[in-house]
């Protein structure tokens, strides 16, 4: 095993690191240190699901399963870049470039009958959906802005849009019926085995057959009711289209992989309404599933002109949408992974409050995100903006997070214990014991879940926290609701934990709402605050107050200290961003900021140095820091236009500046040697290099795929600078 590995992903990230692993692994290399690649990505998890239905040559080993067992030891040392977690529409187009480069694999079983069509279906839909962070997170989480990323930004702020008291822009948000205000939570006093029936009318219908918890695990139940989601959506479309603003639906479909997509199915129904409710059989039959999105929708009826008439009709009729690309006229409701809240309200509260609607101008809009969970935060946001106007972020401080993540905590690990019912009943979570832990009536439709969080990962949660609060000697709040039944058996934790180490009087604990406005006011006031969160909520606000803070998440340190002993670096707190590829493809330029991957190589440098005692790897991690602060005082970002520096000018600089802070230190002479000549050859040919770079841009870029290209070309694509390539060798 290679002392670093460094995950191979999707998208943006991943044509990033064509250009900047081979930096990495040439300077790492002269440290004797090892750094390797693990497949993670969507098509490279695909081909190595289904070896029955391909060659050899084309199988592939299962890396994440590898990197599952790395994380749980104290060897791991991984770099972690974002990686797509597939919506079905994605999953669905990943297949088909794979087929059509001569994989024989099997088609997405959209309604699967036979026993076969059945096996295939399941082996799909595990890859469906966050199917890797999931399992790579063995620890909780530390997300972060560097210090020299924080005051590059405070230094340089970007540009933000006005927030006015009169914006029309508001959360909208279910007032009961929700998974909110239906939980129920319980810690176990011993370890048990539960066992989730239905009990209806006719008899009882096992949903899930013994799950096993240790003692002290905190349980919960829910269910989000189908018919207050209805009526709550149709009322919402109304009063949309009655303030005039666009109509947006922020969820969480990739991450929330069972219960979101069926909640975004219902917002298209409703959005569509007078369609369904004349043409349902129709379309049913024309193979029509909601939950795919109105692009699939439109794709399987367009060649019937009686249902395309009455769509045209009602969109008419309706609030105007929330654009994903007016241009193309992709609406929000087109695919469930288009619109990731994480990053989709951010952007929009960083824009002033604004969305994007069918006629290419901008609009205030209703942000709907019917569960009442976690609205509240962007709700008090945007109230905090209407009464204060838009943050400085020259002036603001900064937030950071401690997140509860390790072992699929909460929600995020929810999947097999998620379930659409079938028919009206009660639901009720029976331990082997004979206990009913929990019970819900429900009605056909509604969306029952449990979610958990175990005992040791909740008190490293809170042991990491007093570190993080130690270090910075800051305010910190564990964002946690007591009126809220998980947060009520999570605060029987903390609290104990806090009073047993003498540190209660440095942590408060506020609900969402309250935590949000005192954040902001913190941070308002140019100080630090730590949030200290549940896994929902370290996924939301580490997007949140980076993009509001620094423009962007993709400049986060976050770091996964696991529960082991190894780490885990993630790169930013980002996503892959497509339009990033669809940028490259079309005038081949790379606006994606590695500044994440930077920030992270730094991170896992010392940590190896730390764990292995290797002191030219704490030389090689000292000199990236460097690098990383040259970057931002030079300016050597990558741009967001044609024509101008991008990414791989970025990675130019970078090994320059790291092969000169190498060849300057005075620790190891070895390694000083080494790189003097590299650095020499990086500044001598500054001119030729830079040019050769910017002679690549303009031009459509063919990089032989999407979601699974060809390396050559990839390499062709973002390598174009022959005098770079041969100093890096
Ligand atoms: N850790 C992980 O594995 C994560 C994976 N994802 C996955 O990523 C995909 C896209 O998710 P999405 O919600 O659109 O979020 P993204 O973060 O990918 O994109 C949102 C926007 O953020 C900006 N951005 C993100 N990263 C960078 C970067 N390194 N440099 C510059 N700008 C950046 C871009 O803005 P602009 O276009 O204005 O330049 C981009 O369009 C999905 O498949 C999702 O599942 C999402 C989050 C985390
Ligand atoms: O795993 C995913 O789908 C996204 C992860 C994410 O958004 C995050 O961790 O911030
Ligand atoms: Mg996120």
């Amino acid at each position: 095993m290679s002392d670093i590995i460094y995950t191979k992903v999707d998208e943006a990230p991943e044509l990033a690191s064509a250009s900047f692993l081979p930096i990495i692994q040439k300077f790492a290399a002269a440290a004797g240190v090892s750094v390797g690649t693990k497949d993670i990505s969507l098509a490279g998890r695909i081909i190595s699901t289904f070896p029955e239905y391909l060659s050899e040559a084309q199988r592939q080993s299962d890396d994440l399963a590898e990197l599952g067992r790395l994380v749980k030891t104290a060897d791991a040392n991984v770099i972690k870049l974002p990686n797509i977690s597939a919506s079905v529409p994605q999953l669905v187009a990943a297949v088909k470039e794979l087929q059509s480069q001569g994989y024989a694999l099997p088609d997405y079983p959209e309604a699967p009958k036979t026993d076969e069509e059945k096996a295939v279906r399941a082996k799909y839909d595990g890859l469906k959906g966050s199917a890797v962070n999931p399992v790579l997170r063995e620890g909780n989480s530390d997300r972060r802005a560097a210090k020299a990323v924080k005051s590059f930004a405070q230094n340089n702020p970007h540009r933000m849009g006005d927030w006015t008291a009169d914006s029309k822009t508001r959360v909208a948000f279910m007032s009961g019926g929700d998974f909110f205000s239906n939980e129920v939570s319980a810690t176990l006093a011993k370890d048990a085995t539960a066992k989730i029936v239905l009990e209806t009318a006719a008899g009882e219908i096992v949903l899930k057959d013994a799950v096993s918890y240790p003692a002290g695990t905190v349980v919960d139940a829910t269910f989000m009711s189908a018919a207050a989601l209805d009526a709550f959506l149709a009322d919402e479309i109304e009063k949309t289209k009655a303030e005039g603003t666009l109509f947006s639906l922020h969820m969480k479909a990739t991450m929330m992989k069972v219960s979101d997509p069926i909640i975004f199915g219902h917002a298209v129904k409703a959005f569509l309404a007078p369609v369904f409710d004349k043409h349902g059989a129709a379309m049913t039959e024309l193979g029509v599933n909601p939950n795919s999105g109105l692009g699939d929708l439109l794709a399987r009826v367009k060649d019937n002109v009686a249902i395309m008439a009455d769509i045209d009709a009602c969109m008419a009729s309706r609030p105007p949408m929330y654009m994903v690309d007016s241009d193309k006229g992709i609406t929000n409701l087109h695919v469930p992974s288009d619109v990731i809240i994480d990053a989709s309200m951010p952007a929009l509260i960083r824009a002033g409050g604004k969305g994007w609607g069918p006629d290419g101008k901008e609009s205030d809009t209703n942000c709907v995100i019917p569960d009442n969970s976690y609205a509240p935060v962007y709700d008090e946001t945007i109230k905090f903006f209407k009464e204060h106007g838009k943050l400085n972020p020259a002036t603001a401080g900064t937030v950071q997070n401690v997140g509860l993540m390790a072992q699929k905590a909460e929600e995020y690990g929810s999947h097999p214990t998620t379930f659409e019912i079938p028919e009206a009943g009660t639901v009720k979570m029976i331990l082997d014991d004979g206990t009913v832990l929990h019970s819900h009536a429900v009605e056909a439709g509604d969306i029952w879940r449990s979610a958990s969080a175990r005992k040791a990962p909740i008190e490293d949660w809170v042991n990491l926290a007093i570190d993080r609060q130690k270090a910075e000697g800051c305010r910190a709040i564990f964002w946690l609701d007591a009126a809220r039944a998980h947060d009520a058996e999570l605060i029987a934790y903390v609290k104990p934990i806090l009073e047993a180490k003498g540190v209660a009087d440095k942590f408060e604990i506020m609900a969402p709402r309250e935590a949000t406005r005192a954040s902001f006011e913190t941070i308002t006031k140019g100080e630090t605050t730590i949030a200290i969160t549940g896994n929902v909520l370290r996924d939301y606000l580490t997007d949140l107050f980076p993009i509001l803070e620094l423009a962007t998440s993709a400049k986060m340190l976050s770091i996964v200290k696991l529960m082991n002993g190894g780490g885990l670096f993630e790169t930013g707190a980002g996503g892959s961003a497509p339009k990033h590829v669809q940028q490259l493809v079309e005038e081949n330029h790379l606006r994606w900021d590695s500044l994440g991957e930077f920030c992270a190589l730094g991170e896992s440098l010392t940590f190896l140095a730390d764990a292995k005692g290797n002191e030219k790897a704490r030389v090689l991690g000292a000199a990236v820091d460097a690098a990383t602060q040259g970057i931002l005082d030079n300016g050597h970002s990558p741009s967001r236009k044609v024509g101008e520096p991008d990414n791989r000018d970025s990675h130019y600089w970078f090994a320059r500046y790291w092969a000169e802070a190498l060849a300057a230190q005075t620790s190891d002479a070895e390694l000083a040697a080494h790189f003097a000549p590299v650095a020499e050859a990086l500044s001598a040919n500054e001119e030729k290099i830079t040019s050769e770079l910017a002679a690549a841009q303009g031009a459509a870029a063919d990089l032989g795929g999407y979601y699974h290209t060809d390396a050559a070309k990839t390499a062709a694509v973002m390598r174009p600078s022959q005098t770079l390539n041969a100093i890096i060798g």
